[in-house]
């Protein structure tokens, strides 16, 4: 048996625009999926999903890592069992994270020597081709851990401030969201496209910002994309609320992270505040979580084969 594990993200900045190579800001964030894989006769995917063989429509992407993987080096059956602490279909990159734990699993499986570059680059594909169109980010952050800047893949320094996120618990799919962008994008394209171009540079600022430590600053950033994302019509009352609250009792910064249209955002919170603004995203209706950053990206976890 195998176990490897790998971590969800926020976006600081630049979700959807970074599908069309703007600049985005992820940090990989200490709560993971991890993937227990051993030989079996068949293919057996379990997961709180349920338990399948190949099966697009409850395992699209553990599928699709089967099937990519087989291609590469034929093997006769895997037991593969998910156990998951990010929410599924919430903005904390849960597809990114699972996929890239399982290429891991099967990396170490079946000997392939895959690098992280390649575990990414693997990772990015199946992300394209099971979510319609996807940046590189969500794969590339989870492999690799730590503040990543894209399209440069450049390691930034971690923020030295809390990170609190606010769930809706309102699911919602990131391939809808992409492509209900992607059409904004095609009647309008003079309003929109200017619009994502801004959320890049504020991504861009960021950089420099999150280099100096201007928490202030950057926090400040933070919401002026979040009016961006309101613009692009990817937030909800409820995500609005969750934001707006967090505000009023002291965030740095607050907004959307990943897809939008429910699931999560985020807020960057000073040591002081913390457990204000999680009492405010409890008043509004939404479920807490205070995280940090983490350096550890994908990694096996337990390895006895
Ligand atoms: N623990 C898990 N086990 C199996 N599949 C998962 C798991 N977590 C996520 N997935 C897959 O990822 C999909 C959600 O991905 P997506 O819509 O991109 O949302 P997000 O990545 O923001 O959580 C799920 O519908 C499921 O197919
Ligand atoms: C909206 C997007 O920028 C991020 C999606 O993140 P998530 O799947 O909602 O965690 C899409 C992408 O980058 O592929
Ligand atoms: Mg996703």
């Amino acid at each position: 048996m195998i176990t490897c594990s790998a971590p969800a993200k926020v976006y600081l900045f630049g979700e959807h625009a970074v599908v069309y190579n703007e600049s985005a800001i992820c940090c990989a964030i200490s709560i993971r999926t991890r993937v227990n894989i051993e030989y079996s006769e068949n293919i057996v995917i379990n997961s709180s999903l349920g338990t399948t063989g190949i099966d697009y429509e409850i395992h699209p992407y553990v599928s699709a890592v089967v099937e990519k993987i087989r291609k590469k080096s034929p093997y006769r059956g895997v037991s593969i069992s998910i156990e998951s602490d990010i929410p599924v279909g919430s903005g904390l990159g849960s597809s990114a994270a699972v996929v890239v734990a399982t290429i891991c699993a099967f990396n170490n499986l079946l000997k392939l020597g895959m690098d992280k570059e390649s575990i990414a680059s693997l990772g990015h594909s199946i992300e394209k081709e099971i979510q319609g169109s996807a940046s590189a980010a969500d794969t590339y952050v989870s492999t690799m851990g730590g503040t990543i800047s894209i399209p440069m893949r450049q390691h930034l320094k971690n923020p030295r401030c809390n990170l609190v996120i606010g769930n809706t618990n309102v699911f919602s799919s990131t391939g809808q969201l992409v492509a209900k962008v992607a059409s904004l994008k095609t009647i309008y394209p003079e309003v929109i496209t200017p619009i994502l171009s801004t959320i890049g540079k504020a991504s861009l600022r960021g950089e420099s910002l999150l280099e100096n430590e201007d928490y202030r600053a950057l926090g400040e950033l933070m919401d002026v994309n979040q009016g961006l994302l309101e613009a692009i019509g990817v937030s909800c009352n409820e995500l609005s609320r969750l934001i707006h609250s967090s505000r009023a009792a002291g965030a740095l910064g607050a907004k959307i992270t990943g897809a939008g249209g429910g699931g999560c955002m985020v807020a960057l919170v000073g040591n002081e505040n913390i457990d204000a603004i999680s009492r405010a995203i409890k008043n509004a209706g939404g479920v807490p979580i205070v995280t940090g950053v983490t350096d550890s990206g994908v990694r096996v976890d337990f390895d006895n084969e």
